[in-house]
């Protein structure tokens, strides 16, 4: 399982939303702010803001808040973890465009798409303009080309100024009109190509608009709240929700929408205290919000919205009977009583069919098309017997010491398959002079977060990882990714490889090829075709080899990146948006049977 319940003792009933709180539970000033180790404030952008003092505000000294012990989930619940924590250090809650900061100011980033606050300065669109978009569905609300012709509330539009957002990337462009117009979305759009933000702006503008009368939070039994969230955002992992939350926080600045996090592998605690302060937007990783749900800390009965990124993953094997359970079996509003989205740069028609039970009359948006913004990537493939890998990726590290990137510090992601393989590498690396860090399942939450600011910060400018960092991760400068070992799948080939080349930037990625990715040859052949990649003449024999060998067959076929609506192969009426389209996207139906990130 991704995230393992706690053995919750039963708590109060949920209370009824519509009855004011009768007993707020004081937090104190000092301890009403909390960060994980990411960075991101626990707290929302409600108590003690700074007045935003115009552009040279974003400019600030770094500074890194300090690993926090955490309480255990024991004493989380109670009165006791609130009085350890006076113990602490006061904090003030912090802009969240400072928080960006900090990596600028650790001299990791200049005039880049993470400068000033981690948004778009610098960023290349041009790469995004000629992209056709295929919108299937009936009555579509038609696309919008800039922010100003998008009707947003105006708070959340002077962040959007400050984050630096000059215009809408084209999934934003379709994605943000039809959400604001109420309806359900089903949108495949590339890896970096700002889905985030496509999501965030729609839902905290509806929070804005249809402000509550209820409570976000509920009376309760004793010290314990139940908190009645507006919006949920579910993402596969830790790192992706507490990027979400540090993304929808910018956006939510000075709206008075308060966005929490709840994510495993770390003590509740904070997260509970947090939630009791209500919150409008829920940012979760399935299993966490499961045990809250069960603790009756939060109730999704007066949810809105609901957001569903990576939704390919988050609907495989490995999380469906999760989401299954959230979504259908507790006391969230059916289909058409809820707004829901589903986004990811991949959709396999089975996960269509079964993401569908979760939509009303969905619009489904594909952006991009063969030989679209994925040739921002280099990609290249080299074959590497096993025994060969390691010296092949010196050679490669240190061809790129050598040649330096933009003549600054480049950082390098590197995709092996087992968790041993990577704590094994990152040693290796280190001790062969290439400064490495490791993210994986087996290592702890605190590890895990230590690994990927070191990464960030360029101490540690080499992480290697398993799959629980291919997806939706968006880290400055990763120059390049290298797939020490292929991904049995192609998906998470596409996935991998769109941690560098985001937001419009170049980036490159390298696979070391050898006999037993056999089954891969062909899909890897089609996604390199589809980006306009050379393909080497040994890949092509491999095509026209029969296939052998073990593994789960999960690459063969003609899956490419992008997807097409599969109601347009059951019957279900469609339209083109866009006739410049050029060959949309084929894609295979094979179950998926992604690894859980318990055991990546
Ligand atoms: N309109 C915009 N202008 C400039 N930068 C943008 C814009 N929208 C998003 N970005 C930036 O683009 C980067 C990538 O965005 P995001 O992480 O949302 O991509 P994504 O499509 O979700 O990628 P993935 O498929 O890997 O999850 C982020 O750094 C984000 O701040």
């Amino acid at each position: 399982m991704a995230m393992s319940l706690t053995d919750a003792a039963a708590e109060p009933t949920v209370p009824d939303a519509a009855v004011p709180a009768t007993r707020r539970t004081y937090v104190p000033r000092f301890l009403r702010n909390s960060y994980d180790h990411f960075g991101n404030s626990f707290s929302s952008c409600r108590f003690d803001i700074p007045p935003h003092r115009g552009p040279s505000s974003l400019q600030t000294t770094p500074r890194i808040p300090s690993n926090r012990r955490g309480t255990s989930d024991r004493e989380s619940d109670g009165r006791a973890s609130r009085h350890r924590s006076r113990r602490g250090k006061a904090r003030r809650d912090r802009n969240p465009f400072e928080i960006a900061d900090e990596f600028v100011g650790l001299g990791i980033s200049d005039n880049d798409a993470s400068g000033g606050g981690g948004c778009g300065e610098g960023i290349n669109f041009d790469a995004y303009d000629d992209i056709p978009v295929e919108v299937s569905g009936l009555d579509v609300p038609p696309p919008a080309t800039t922010f100003e012709g998008i009707d947003l509330e105006e708070a959340l539009n002077q962040n959007i100024q400050r984050c630096r957002f000059v215009k809408p990337t084209p999934v934003q462009r379709h994605a943000i009109p039809i959400l604001l117009a109420g309806r359900d979305l089903m949108a495949c759009a590339q890896t970096g190509s700002g889905k985030t933000a496509a999501f965030c702006f729609p839902i905290i503008s509806g929070v804005m608009r249809n402000r509550r009368q209820l409570p976000t939070k509920g009376p309760s039994d004793g010290d314990l709240t139940t908190t009645f969230p507006r919006a949920l955002i579910l993402s596969p992992t830790r790192e992706l929700s507490s990027q979400i939350l540090g993304e929808s926080k910018k956006f939510a600045y000075h709206t008075g929408v308060r966005v929490v996090v709840a994510y495993g592998g770390t003590p509740i605690g904070h997260q509970l205290r947090d939630l009791e302060k209500g919150a409008e937007i829920i940012v979760a990783t399935p299993g966490r919000l499961l045990d809250l749900l069960e603790r009756a800390r939060v109730s999704l009965k007066e949810i809105k919205y609901l957001a569903l990124d990576e939704a390919d993953r988050m609907l495989d094997m490995g999380f469906e009977p999760q989401i299954r359970k959230i979504v259908q079996q507790m006391d969230m509003p059916q289909p058409g009583l809820r707004q829901t989205m589903l986004f990811s740069a991949t959709f396999p028609q089975e996960i269509q069919r079964l993401a569908s039970d979760f939509l009303s009359n969905y619009v489904f948006l594909t952006v991009g098309r063969i030989g679209s913004s994925t040739v921002l990537i280099s990609q290249r493939v080299e074959y590497v017997p096993d025994m060969d890998k390691r010296g092949r990726l010196l050679d490669l590290l240190h061809e790129q010491r050598e040649n330096g990137i933009h003549s600054k510090q480049s950082l390098t992601l590197v995709f092996v398959e087992t968790k041993r393989a990577a704590d094994y590498l990152e040693h290796w690396l280190s001790k062969n002079g290439y400064p490495a860090t490791s993210i994986h399942g087996n290592k702890t939450q605190p590890e895990r977060e230590r690994a990927l600011r070191s990464f960030k910060s360029g101490a540690t400018p080499v992480m290697v990882a398993t799959d629980v960092a291919s997806r939706g991760l968006d880290v400055p400068h990763v120059a390049h990714v290298i797939n020490f070992d292929l991904p049995k799948d192609i998906d998470d080939y596409v996935h991998r490889i769109g941690r560098t080349g985001r937001a419009g930037k170049t980036g490159k990625a390298t696979a070391f090829f050898h006999e037993g990715n056999q089954r891969l040859a062909k899909s890897l052949t089609e996604c390199m075709e589809d980006a306009n990649q050379e393909v080497p003449d040994w890949l092509y024999n491999h095509v026209a080899r029969p296939s052998y060998g073990g593994g789960r067959r999960r690459g063969s076929g003609t899956r490419r990146f992008g997807g097409r609506d599969f109601r347009k192969d059951t019957g279900g009426g469609s339209h083109a948006a866009n006739s410049q389209g050029g060959r949309m996207l084929g894609v295979e139906i094979l179950r998926l049977n992604h690894m859980e990130e318990a055991i990546l």
